[in-house]
C-alpha cells in the first residue's frame, strides 16, 4: 500500500469552542471542508502538499489510559478504543487503488470519540462525545476530515473539566446530598440527560443533517460540508417526551421514528414531513408484558407497515435512577415478560398483529419486507435483525476496559441475522431463526446496511460486521447473500473495521452494483478509509488517514448535488 503523505500543523490550544475552535488566528477558511465544486489540485501537487488542519484541546484530547495488561504488545493497537488525538483535522488522503469517478458525495460517519474528561475514564463505549468525520468522494479523489459535535455535554464537559450531564452509563458525581437531590429532579425534566449526539448521522429529506442518539435533546443539526455544529434540531410539536429510538428511518418523503412511553408503557409511533420539525402521532402500541417498554435502540418498516418490537431488554426505572452502572446500565432483563413484535399499518396508525416471539436481543433491524400469496395479498412480514442469542452479555461487552484488554481469548458473544416470521393469518406466535449459518461469518453479527433503495421490501443482500475468532469484537466486514445463505468476509489480522456502509452506483439495477466504505483502525493503531466492491466484496481503493481514528457507529451519504 501506498505511504501516506501528510502534515499536520498543530494549532496546540484554543481558547473557546463557541465560533471557531481554531480562533481568529488559525488563518483557516470558513469556507467549508468539503465546499462543493470545488477544484481540488492536481495529483501530484496534492501528493507533495497535503491539505491538512488541525486542532487540539491537550486538556481533554489525551489517550484515555489503556487497561494494564494491554499496553504490552505493540503501542497504538488500541487506537479504536482510544480519545481521538486532536478535536479537528481535515486534509486530502493519498488513495492506493481507484475510486470510481461516479462516486461523488460525502460519506459521514458519526460516533463516541473521547471518552475521558479530566482524570475521569468513561466506562462505556456509548459513552464517548461525538465525533464526525466525513470522507468527501470527488473525481476520484478523497478528502477527509474529522470534528467534535459541540453538544451541551461535550462543551459543558470541556469548560468545567468533568462530567456534566448524564451519559449513558456515567452519572454526574453530585458534590452533596442536596445535589443528589437537585440531580434526580433534573432527570424528570430532562434536563440532566445528555444531550450528546453520537450515535448517528441521517440526511433528511430536506437536506438537512442531524446527528441522533437516544435523547430527544440530542438532536443536532451538522453542516454536512464544514462538519460544524449548525445548532440543537428543535422538534416543533407538542408530543413532549425524553427519549426516542437511535435510528429513525428516513426517506426522501418522511421521518418515522418511536417515542418510548416508559408512564404507560407503550410506543409512540412518529412521522414528520421534510421542510418541517413537527412530528405528528401515527398511532399507538400498548406494551404486552413488563412494566416498561422493551428498548427499541432500532424499529424496522415494510412498504405499508412499521414494526414496533418489544424486547424482554426494557428500559428499567431503578437503573434510571441509579449513579453507578449497573450490569445492563438504564435496562433490566425480563425473560417472563415475552417478546412480541407489534405491526402497526402506517396508514391507519391501528395495530394489526401483534404476535409473541422468541426472546432476543438486538440493537439493529436489518430490513423487514411483507410476503404476498399468489393474488397479491400480504400474507406476513419478514424481519431481519442482527440478534445477539437473547444474550445480554454483549452490553457489557461493549464497555471500554473489555474492548481494552482483548487477550488472544475469543469472548465475544455469538450472534446471528435472525430472522422473523410474522404471519398476518390472526397467529398468536411468529418465529425467530437464523437466516443462514452463523459460521459464515464467524458467529459475529451487527453494524448492518443494506441498498436503501430496498428499504422495507424484498431484498437480497446485507453488509455488517461478522468475527473472526478469536477476538472481543466483530472484526471482519462481511456481505450477506440472504437467498444463498452463504457470506464473504473481509478481514485484516488485527484491523477494527465500522459499519460497511453500502452506496449504489447512480442508474444501478443490481441490487449489489455499488461500493462499500469502511474506516477501518489497524493493528497497530493506524487508519485508513477502505472502499469495498460492493458486488465481488474486493478491496477497490483505501486512502491513508494520518492517524487511527476511535471506532464509530453509523453513517449517511451526502450525494453532491451539482
Ligand atoms: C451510542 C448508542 O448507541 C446509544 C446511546 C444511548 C444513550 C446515550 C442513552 C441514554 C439514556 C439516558 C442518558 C437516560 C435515559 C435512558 C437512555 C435513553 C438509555
Ligand atoms: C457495536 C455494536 C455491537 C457490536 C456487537 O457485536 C453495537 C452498537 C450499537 C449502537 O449503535
Ligand atoms: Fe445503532
Amino acid at each position: 500500500m501506498a505511504a501516506v503523505a501528510f502534515s499536520t500543523t498543530t494549532n496546540t490550544r484554543f481558547p473557546s469552542l463557541s465560533t471557531d475552535p481554531l480562533g481568529p488566528k488559525s488563518g483557516r477558511s470558513r469556507s467549508g471542508m468539503f465546499p462543493r465544486g470545488c477544484r481540488l489540485p492536481s495529483r501530484r501537487r496534492m501528493l507533495e502538499s497535503v491539505l491538512a488542519h488541525v486542532a487540539t484541546r491537550p486538556d481533554i484530547l489525551v489517550p484515555a489510559s489503556p487497561a494494564p495488561e494491554t499496553c504490552r504488545d505493540g503501542e497504538g493497537k488500541l487506537v479504536a478504543w482510544t480519545s481521538i488525538r486532536q478535536e479537528r483535522w481535515e486534509g486530502e488522503l493519498v488513495v492506493d487503488g481507484d475510486i470510481p469517478l461516479w462516486l461523488k458525495g460525502t460519506y459521514l460517519r458519526n460516533g463516541p470519540g473521547i471518552w475521558k474528561i479530566g482524570d475521569h475514564d468513561f466506562h462505556h463505549l456509548f459513552d464517548g462525545y461525538a465525533t464526525l468525520v466525513g470522507l468527501h468522494f470527488e473525481n476520484g479523489r478523497l478528502t477527509a476530515a474529522h470534528r467534535q459535535i459541540e453538544s451541551e455535554a461535550y462543551k459543558a464537559a470541556v469548560k468545567n473539566n468533568r462530567l456534566c450531564y448524564r451519559e449513558f452509563s456515567e452519572v454526574p458525581k453530585p458534590e452533596n446530598f442536596l445535589a443528589y437531590v437537585g440531580e434526580l429532579a433534573n432527570l424528570f425534566s430532562g434536563a440532566s440527560l445528555t444531550d450528546n449526539a453520537n450515535t448517528g448521522v441521517v440526511k433528511l429529506g430536506d437536506g438537512r443533517v442531524v446527528c441522533f442518539t437516544e435523547t430527544i435533546k440530542g438532536s443536532i443539526q451538522i453542516d454536512p460540508d464544514t462538519l460544524e455544529t449548525v445548532g440543537r434540531f428543535q422538534f416543533e410539536d407538542d408530543l413532549g417526551g425524553l427519549i426516542h429510538s437511535a435510528h429513525p428511518i428516513v426517506t426522501d418523503t418522511e421521518f418515522l421514528t418511536l417515542l418510548p412511553d416508559l408512564l404507560r408503557p407503550g410506543y409512540l409511533v412518529v412521522r414528520m414531513e421534510p421542510g418541517t420539525n413537527q412530528r405528528k402521532i401515527i398511532g399507538r402500541v400498548d406494551c404486552r408484558g413488563g412494566p416498561m417498554p422493551g428498548w427499541v435502540h432500532s424499529f424496522p418498516v415494510t412498504e405499508h407497515y412499521v414494526v414496533v418490537p418489544e424486547m424482554p431488554l426494557r428500559y428499567c426505572a431503578q437503573n434510571l435512577l441509579k449513579a453507578e452502572p449497573t450490569p445492563l446500565y438504564k435496562f433490566e432483563w425480563h425473560p417472563s415478560s415475552g417478546s412480541y413484535m407489534h405491526i402497526l399499518c402506517k396508514a391507519s396508525g391501528k395495530v394489526v398483529a401483534s404476535l409473541e416471539v422468541p426472546p432476543h436481543v438486538t440493537f439493529h433491524f436489518v430490513n423487514a419486507y411483507e410476503e404476498q400469496d399468489e393474488d397479491g395479498r400480504v400474507v406476513g412480514v419478514v424481519v431481519d435483525s442482527c440478534e445477539h442469542n437473547a444474550d445480554t452479555s454483549i452490553l457489557q461487552k461493549l464497555s471500554l476496559q473489555n474492548l481494552r484488554s482483548f487477550s488472544g481469548v475469543d469472548c465475544l458473544p455469538d450472534a446471528r441475522v435472525g430472522r422473523f416470521r410474522l404471519p398476518l393469518d390472526g397467529s398468536a406466535r411468529g418465529e425467530l431463526k437464523a437466516a443462514l449459518d452463523p459460521d459464515h461469518h464467524g458467529r459475529g453479527m451487527d453494524m448492518c446496511t443494506i441498498n436503501k433503495a430496498y428499504l422495507g421490501k424484498k431484498y437480497r443482500y446485507a453488509y455488517a460486521c461478522g468475527a473472526s475468532r478469536p477476538c472481543n469484537f466483530p472484526n471482519t466486514l462481511t456481505k450477506i447473500d440472504l437467498v444463498e445463505k452463504t457470506a464473504k468476509n473481509w478481514h485484516e489480522e488485527g484491523a477494527v473495521p465500522s459499519e460497511p456502509f453500502f452506496v449504489a452506483r447512480p442508474g444501478a439495477v443490481v441490487e449489489d452494483d455499488g461500493v462499500v466504505i469502511s474506516l477501518i483502525t489497524d493493528k497497530n493503531g493506524e487508519g485508513y478509509a477502505l472502499l469495498l466492491d460492493g458486488s465481488t466484496f474486493e478491496e477497490i481503493a483505501r486512502g491513508k488517514l494520518p492517524y487511527g481514528l476511535p471506532y464509530g457507529l453509523h453513517g449517511c451519504w451526502v450525494p453532491n448535488t451539482e
